[in-house]
């Protein structure tokens, strides 16, 4: 415990979390710049020391959360860091660490928090080093004690929760794909759920690689039927008070998905209140 303390007090310098970024909140409710979500909330633009945004989205297993904050950090000029690539990075290292990790994640449970807390932080180093600043989170915080570290060390200006029906997800998770060659994801299943009770039809079509990746797919090896039940349950064993945590905050955005990228990017756009944004990115292009 005393090494997460150690960890995440040195992750305040390391990261650019200190003074130098004024304190704030998100705070669902302002309303003067044109996200509310920007830069740490449009209330406070004006003061001297604006920053890039510092979001966290949540979901579980397959639910795209890779997907959206992916496009986001595109569109908003932010680092895009998924603590799961961190660990398959460190797993397909053969360092110290990856025997121990890939046994924790075939089994589709989760790594200490320690570890986890320590490989970002070294990518958060890494990237301020690069001159990067803001980021959105995926797949950190998954635990309360993650919460309360990240909370120590700096202000989360906005949680995003992506939720879909628990019948999408195991398929979503058994079709995933990555390029071994260009690292691009894809997901070749077909999902078709009929609406009930009060919840309208979802149906998403695959997301196809193009030919010159189609022989160079991967499946990822926690991607097993067994493993990703094993997953989705032990997310929503921890899920629920992490949502409490956000909530009781007033941070938590709640977004349930539509259907696939053409139905639920924009609408994702519409909620964050960045589809003007997204115009005028691209008339500036
Ligand atoms: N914040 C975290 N805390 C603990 N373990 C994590 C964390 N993020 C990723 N992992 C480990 O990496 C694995 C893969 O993570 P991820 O790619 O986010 O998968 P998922 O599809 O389950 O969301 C997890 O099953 C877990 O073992």
């Amino acid at each position: 415990m005393a090494r997460i303390v150690r960890v995440a007090r040195s992750s305040s310098s390391l990261f650019g979390f200190g003074n130098r970024f004024y304190s704030t909140s998100a705070g669902v409710s302002h309303a003067s710049s044109p996200s509310p979500f920007l830069h740490g909330g449009g209330a406070r633009r004006d003061v001297a020391t604006d920053r890039n945004v510092q979001w966290v989205f949540l979901g579980c297993p397959g639910v795209g959360k890779g997907t959206y904050a992916s496009r986001l950090s595109s569109l908003l000029g932010v680092p895009h860091i998924a603590t799961g690539d961190l660990v398959r990075e460190e797993l397909a290292s053969s360092g110290p660490l990856s025997q121990k990790l890939s046994e924790i994640v075939n089994q589709g449970k989760l790594v200490s928090d320690e570890i986890i807390v320590d490989l970002l932080s070294k990518r958060l180093e890494a990237g301020e080093a690069k001159g990067e600043s803001g980021f959105i989170l995926d797949g950190f915080p998954r635990t309360m004690r993650q919460a309360e570290i990240l909370g120590d060390v700096t202000d989360i200006d906005l949680v995003v929760n992506l939720k879909l029906p628990e019948e999408v997800l195991v398929d979503k998770c058994l079709g995933r794909r990555t390029c071994n060659q260009c690292g691009k994801g894809f997901n070749i299943a077909h999902i078709n759920l009929k609406g009930e009770n009060g919840r309208p039809d979802i149906s998403m079509d695959p997301l196809l690689p193009p030919p010159h990746c189609m022989s160079k797919l991967v499946t990822r090896a926690d991607d097993t039927e067994e493993v990703v039940k094993a997953r989705l349950r032990i997310y929503n064993e921890t899920s629920q008070p992490l949502e409490d945590y956000y909530r009781s905050k007033g941070k938590l955005m709640e977004f349930d998905l539509p259907g696939g990228i053409p139905e639920s990017w924009p609408r994702l756009l519409e909620a964050l209140r960045l589809d003007d944004y997204e115009e005028k990115q691209s008339a500036v292009a």
